[in-house]
């Protein structure tokens, strides 16, 4: 007999996210979730490194999804992603004249993106965190290349104000490291991160 669907839903999975890349990321490795938007704030003190930005954010939306749920059972996914260029944090862009002027600031460099994960046990509380990042490198952008990107709409809602899952791939050169890292969700991280709380995304037949 066939144990493995029946041992992957041993424990429930709550993404605590309101993005759709996330969901879809998830969902990509057939796995057994319910997703529940987290309120947390997103500030953070300015004088923050990278990684404990996106770690701390990360542990933040899981615990906030956490405090508020009727049920303590299951494990609690939280993440969160930023862009780094020379030591400054990109974030969403607020508009769309933000938008342009992160592209621009992006247009034939080099930045890192970072992407935190958190796991809480919500019955035992008990939480782990970590983070992956990668070197993305941009094409030499036009501003009227630029320009035509950002009235897409697609930067509007995205760290660095593009999405490499869709047409910001065509200003994208090379990167370096985890792709599911910039989308949004390390998922190796995450699938070592949960066979730690007892969910094996990949169970061994018998
Ligand atoms: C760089 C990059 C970011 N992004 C997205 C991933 C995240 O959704 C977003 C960064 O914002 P986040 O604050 O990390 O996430 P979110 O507010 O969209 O969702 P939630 O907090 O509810 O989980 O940027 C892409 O989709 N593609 C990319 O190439």
């Amino acid at each position: 007999m066939n144990h493995s669907s029946n041992d992957r839903k041993t424990r429930q999975i709550i993404l605590a996210s309101s993005s759709p890349r996330r969901r879809e990321l998830l969902a990509s490795l057939g796995a057994d979730f319910t997703v529940e938007p987290s309120g947390a704030s997103e500030e953070v003190p300015g004088d923050w490194t990278p990684e404990r930005i996106v770690e701390d954010l990360a542990l933040r939306k899981a615990e906030w999804v956490m405090e508020r749920r009727a049920r303590s059972e299951g494990v609690i996914v939280g993440s969160d992603t930023i862009v780094v260029l020379d030591g400054a944090v990109l974030g969403k862009p607020k508009d769309a004249a933000d938008a342009v002027r992160m592209l621009s600031l992006l247009s034939g460099r080099e930045h890192r993106v970072y992407t935190g994960a958190a796991c809480i046990d919500a019955a035992s509380g008990r939480a782990e965190v970590s983070h992956r990042f990668t070197n993305v490198r941009m094409k030499e952008l036009s501003e009227r290349r630029i320009e035509d990107y950002v009235k897409s709409g697609e930067p509007m809602d995205k760290a660095g104000a593009y999405a490499i899952q869709g047409l910001g791939a065509l200003l994208v050169e090379s990167i370096e490291g985890d792709y599911f890292t910039v989308v949004g969700l390390p998922l190796a991280l995450l699938g070592e991160m949960l066979e730690g709380f007892g969910v094996n995304l990949l169970p061994s037949n018998p």
